[in-house]
C-alpha cells in the first residue's frame, strides 16, 4: 500500500493511531510506529509540560516518525504549539478546530501539519492555508464528532482537494481499510481499534467496556452544548440524555461532562465516566498486540481486494 502518505512521512502503513486524549500515551504511539504505521501522542487538554514528557518518553521507545495531536479547545493550546516547535515533533495532526492561526510557523519548522476535518468546506480552507493532508472524520467515530458519516464525507472531500485525505470513523479491520483506498482515501486512522490493544495504558474495564459493547451502544450527547460527542451507553449519557430533554443550559452541561473521559480512561469508572469510542465498538471483541491490529488489517485487506478482483 504504497501511498502518497507513506512516502510523506517515511512509514511502512498508510495506518494513524487516533491522539486520542487520555489514551494516546507515548506508550502506545511508539508500539505503533514500531509496527509500521503512524502512532499520535493525544495533547488532549493536557499542559505543555505532559506532552513534553511523552515526546521524550516517545523518542526513547522507537526511532520511527511517530506525531502529536493538538486538541484546539484546550486551554494550553498555545503552550503545547511552542512545545512542538521546539521538539521539533515531524508531523502533528489537529483537532476540534481551525489550525490557521499556527500554521506559518509549523511550516518553517519543516513539520507537517495534517487537521482533522468534519466537511469539505473545512477541507477547502485548510488545503489553501497549505496544510499537508486532510484526515477526513466521520460521525462514525468516537469522541467530538461532525455530522457527516465517513462513506459520504471521505469522496466528496478526496473531490475536493488534491492533498492526500486520510478516512477516519468506524474502520477497525481489512475490509474498513480496503473500502477506505476505493473512496480515494490514502491511508486511514483508527482510535477505537488501538484503545483494545495490548500496549494502550487505558484502564483494562475501558478496553473490556467496548469489548463488550453492541452496534447500537455508540450514542451522541451534547448537541445542544455545540460540541457532540459519541459514547458509549452508560449512566452518565443517560444523566446527559435526561438533562438535554428538560433543556438544561449548555454551560450546565459542559460542567456535567468535564473530568469525565480522564475517570473512564484512568480509573475505570466505565459507569459514570464518559467511555468515548465510535460505533465500530461493535465490531472490537478482542484486545491484541498493536504489531497483530496492523498486520492482520494488512492481510484481511489483501484477501478482500483479491475477492473483488475476482468477482469482476
Ligand atoms: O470551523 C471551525 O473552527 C470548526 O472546525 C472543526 C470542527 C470540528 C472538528 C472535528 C470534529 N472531530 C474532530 C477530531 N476529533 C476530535 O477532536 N475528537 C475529540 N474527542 C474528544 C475530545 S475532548 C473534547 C471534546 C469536546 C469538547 C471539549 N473537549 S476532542 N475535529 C474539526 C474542525
Amino acid at each position: 500500500f504504497k501511498t502518497k502518505i507513506v512516502e510523506m512521512l517515511n512509514i511502512k502503513y498508510p495506518i494513524f493511531q487516533g491522539g486520542m486524549a487520555w489514551v494516546a500515551t507515548a506508550e502506545l504511539a511508539a508500539a505503533v510506529s514500531n509496527a509500521g504505521g503512524l502512532g499520535i501522542i493525544g495533547a488532549g487538554n493536557a499542559p505543555a509540560s505532559f506532552v513534553r514528557e511523552q515526546i521524550r518518553k516517545a523518542r526513547e521507545l522507537t526511532d520511527k516518525p511517530f506525531g502529536v495531536n493538538v486538541m484546539l479547545l484546550s486551554p494550553f493550546v498555545d503552550e503545547v504549539m511552542e512545545v512542538i516547535l521546539e521538539e521539533k515533533v515531524e508531523v502533528i495532526t489537529t483537532g476540534a478546530g481551525n489550525p490557521g492561526k499556527y500554521i506559518q510557523r509549523l511550516k518553517e519548522r519543516g513539520i507537517k501539519v495534517i487537521p482533522v476535518v468534519p466537511s469539505v468546506a473545512l477541507a477547502k480552507r485548510m488545503e489553501d492555508i497549505g496544510v499537508d493532508a486532510v484526515i477526513a472524520e466521520g460521525t462514525e467515530s468516537g469522541g467530538h464528532i461532525g455530522e457527516l458519516t465517513t462513506l459520504a464525507l471521505v469522496p466528496q472531500v478526496v473531490d475536493a482537494v488534491k492533498i492526500p485525505v486520510i478516512a477516519a470513523g468506524g474502520i477497525a479491520d481489512g475490509r474498513g481499510f480496503a473500502a477506505a483506498f476505493c473512496l480515494g482515501a490514502s491511508g486511514v486512522q483508527m482510535g477505537t481499534r488501538f484503545v483494545c490493544s495490548t500496549e494502550c495504558t487505558a484502564h483494562p474495564r475501558y478496553k473490556e467496556y467496548i469489548v463488550k459493547a453492541k452496534d447500537r451502544d455508540a450514542v451522541v450527547t451534547g448537541r445542544s452544548t455545540g460540541h457532540p460527542v459519541r459514547s458509549l451507553k452508560n449512566k452518565l449519557t443517560r444523566e446527559f440524555e435526561k438533562l438535554e430533554q428538560m433543556g438544561t443550559p449548555k454551560e450546565q452541561l459542559e460542567k456535567l461532562g468535564e473530568g469525565k473521559l480522564r475517570a473512564a480512561v484512568v480509573d475505570g469508572d466505565v459507569e459514570y465516566g464518559s467511555v468515548m469510542a465510535g460505533q465500530i465498538a461493535g465490531l472490537i471483541n478482542d484486545i491484541k498486540p498493536v504489531k497483530e491490529i496492523i498486520e492482520d488489517i494488512i492481510k484481511q485487506a489483501e484477501e478482500v481486494i483479491d475477492n473483488l478482483n475476482k468477482m469482476r
